[in-house]
C-alpha cells in the first residue's frame, strides 16, 4: 500500500493524459468529488476533459465535454424497452458503448492538449463495474491511455469494521476485474479523518483488535477474510480527501502520478503480453486451419486422394498435393514421378482413375518441345545480329 508520498511527476509533453474513472457506492460523494477536482484543476490551469457516463443524473454541477445524456434518453429507453430504472440505465450505457469508438475519436483529437480526463460513472456502482459495457469502456480506454480507478469511499460510513471489510472486498473485486491501477479515495474526511482506515490496512493486528469487539458470528468470517485482504492492500494507493473543503486534492493528484507509473510499468507490459499471446494463438489457429484445409483438399468427397496438375502435384501413389506447404513429403522413392516444371497452367484435380492422364502428359511434352524450339530460334536470330522480340 502506498499513501501518495513518494511520487514521480508525469513526463512533460506526454501525449497520453491519464484517465480517472470515478467509481463509488451511491452517496459516497463521486459527483461532489468530480466537481471539486474539476475546480482544483481549473485553478491550476489544467482544465480536465470530462465524460459523464451517468444517464440518470438530474443535473451535473460541472459541464461535461461528452455527456451520455446528449446521446441517449434513459427515460425513453425505459419506456421503449419496458424496463425499470436500473434496466434503463444499463441499456442506455450499452447503447452508448456502441458509439464509443466515436467518443474515443473526440478524445484523441483533444488528448495532446490535455493533462487529465475524468469519467463520472452511474450512481448504481454495479451497472458500470459488472456490466459488459463497463468492461468494454474501461478496456478500450486502458488500451490507449494510462487509466485508473478512483474508488470513492464514504469514510464516516465505513468506520465500523464490518462495513469497512465489505467495502474493501467490493473494491478488491473491482481491482481484480479491471486490473487497472487503483486509488482508494477516502472522502468526507472533514467529518471523519481516514487515519483509522490507514491503520487497519497497514497494521493487521490493529484490525484484528477492532474485530475482537465484534461478537457476532460474522467476526470469525471477517478474521479469515482480513488475511486475504492483506495481499490486496499492497496494490493500492490510499488518499484522504474532502470534496466539500477541498482537502487532500494535491495528495490525490500525486497518487494519480504514481498510478501512471504503475500503468506504464505493470499494466501496459501485461496488456502487450496478452495481445501478443492472442496474436500468436490466432496465427497458430490459422496455420492449423490451413493445414487441415490442405489435408482435406488432398482427398475427394469419396475419400480418394486428389492431386494438382501443376507444380508440386502428387504422384499416383498418393503424395501430398502441394509441395512445400505441407510437411511429410518424400519425393525420391523411385516411383513414377511427374514433371515438376511449372507450365503456368491452372492446377487441375484428378483421381487415380483419371483416364486423361496420358493425353495430358503428351500435351505437356509437346508444349515443352515447342518452347525449346522457339528459344533456339531466338538465339539463332540474336547471333545473326537481329533483334530479339
Ligand atoms: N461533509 C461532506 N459531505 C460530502 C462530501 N462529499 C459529498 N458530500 C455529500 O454527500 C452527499 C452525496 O454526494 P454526491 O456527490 O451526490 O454523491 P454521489 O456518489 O455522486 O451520489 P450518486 O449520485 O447517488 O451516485 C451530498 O449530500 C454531498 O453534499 C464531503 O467531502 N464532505
Amino acid at each position: 500500500m502506498s499513501t501518495a508520498a513518494n511520487t514521480t511527476a508525469p513526463a512533460a509533453g506526454d501525449k497520453r493524459p491519464p484517465v480517472i474513472l470515478c467509481i463509488g457506492m451511491a452517496g459516497s460523494g463521486k459527483t461532489t468529488f468530480m466537481q471539486r477536482l474539476n475546480a482544483h484543476l481549473h485553478a491550476k490551469k489544467q482544465p480536465p476533459y470530462i465524460l459523464n457516463l451517468d444517464p440518470a443524473v438530474a443535473s451535473l454541477p460541472f459541464s461535461a465535454n461528452i455527456d451520455i445524456r446528449d446521446t441517449v434518453n434513459y427515460k425513453e429507453v425505459m419506456k421503449q424497452y419496458n424496463l425499470g430504472p436500473n434496466g434503463g440505465i444499463l441499456t442506455a450505457l450499452n447503447l452508448f458503448t456502441t458509439k464509443f469508438d466515436q467518443v474515443l475519436g473526440f478524445v484523441e483529437k483533444r488528448a495532446p492538449s490535455l493533462d487529465y480526463i475524468l469519467v463520472d460513472t452511474p450512481g448504481q456502482i454495479e451497472i458500470f463495474t459488472w456490466s459488459a459495457s463497463g468492461s468494454i469502456i474501461t478496456d478500450t480506454l486502458a488500451a490507449t491511455y494510462p487509466t485508473m480507478i478512483a474508488y470513492i469511499i464514504d469514510t464516516p460510513r465505513t468506520a465500523a469494521p464490518a462495513t469497512f471489510m465489505s467495502n474493501m472486498l467490493y473494491a478488491c473485486s473491482i481491482l481484480y476485474k479491471t486490473k487497472v491501477p487503483f486509488i482508494l479515495v477516502f472522502n468526507k474526511i472533514d467529518v471523519k479523518p481516514h487515519d483509522f482506515a490507514v491503520e487497519w490496512m497497514t497494521d493487521f493486528e490493529a484490525f484484528q483488535e477492532a474485530l475482537q469487539k465484534d461478537k457476532t458470528y460474522m467476526s470469525s468470517l471477517m478474521n479469515s477474510m482480513s488475511l486475504v485482504l492483506d495481499e490486496f492492500y499492497a496494490h493500492l494507493k490510499v488518499v484522504g480527501v474532502s470534496a466539500v473543503t477541498g482537502a487532500g486534492m494535491d495528495d490525490f493528484l500525486k497518487a494519480v502520478d504514481e498510478a501512471v507509473v504503475e500503468y506504464d510499468q505493470e499494466y501496459k507490459p501485461e496488456l502487450e503480453r496478452v495481445l501478443e499471446e492472442r496474436r500468436l494463438k490466432q496465427e497458430a489457429e490459422k496455420e492449423e486451419h490451413m493445414a487441415r484445409l490442405l489435408k482435406d483438399m488432398a482427398m475427394d468427397e469419396k475419400g480418394k486422394e486428389v492431386s494438382f496438375g501443376g507444380k508440386g502435384h502428387t504422384s499416383k501413389k498418393g503424395k501430398t498435393p502441394l509441395r512445400g506447404m505441407v510437411a511429410d513429403e518424400d519425393d525420391d522413392e523411385g516411383e513414377e514421378e511427374e514433371d515438376d516444371e511449372d507450365d503456368g497452367r491452372e492446377p487441375r484435380y484428378r483421381d487415380e482413375d483419371d483416364s486423361g492422364d496420358d493425353d495430358y502428359e503428351g500435351y505437356r511434352i509437346e508444349e515443352e518441345e515447342r518452347r525449346n524450339r522457339m528459344e533456339d530460334e531466338s538465339l539463332k536470330r540474336f547471333l545473326a545480329g537481329k533483334r530479339v522480340d
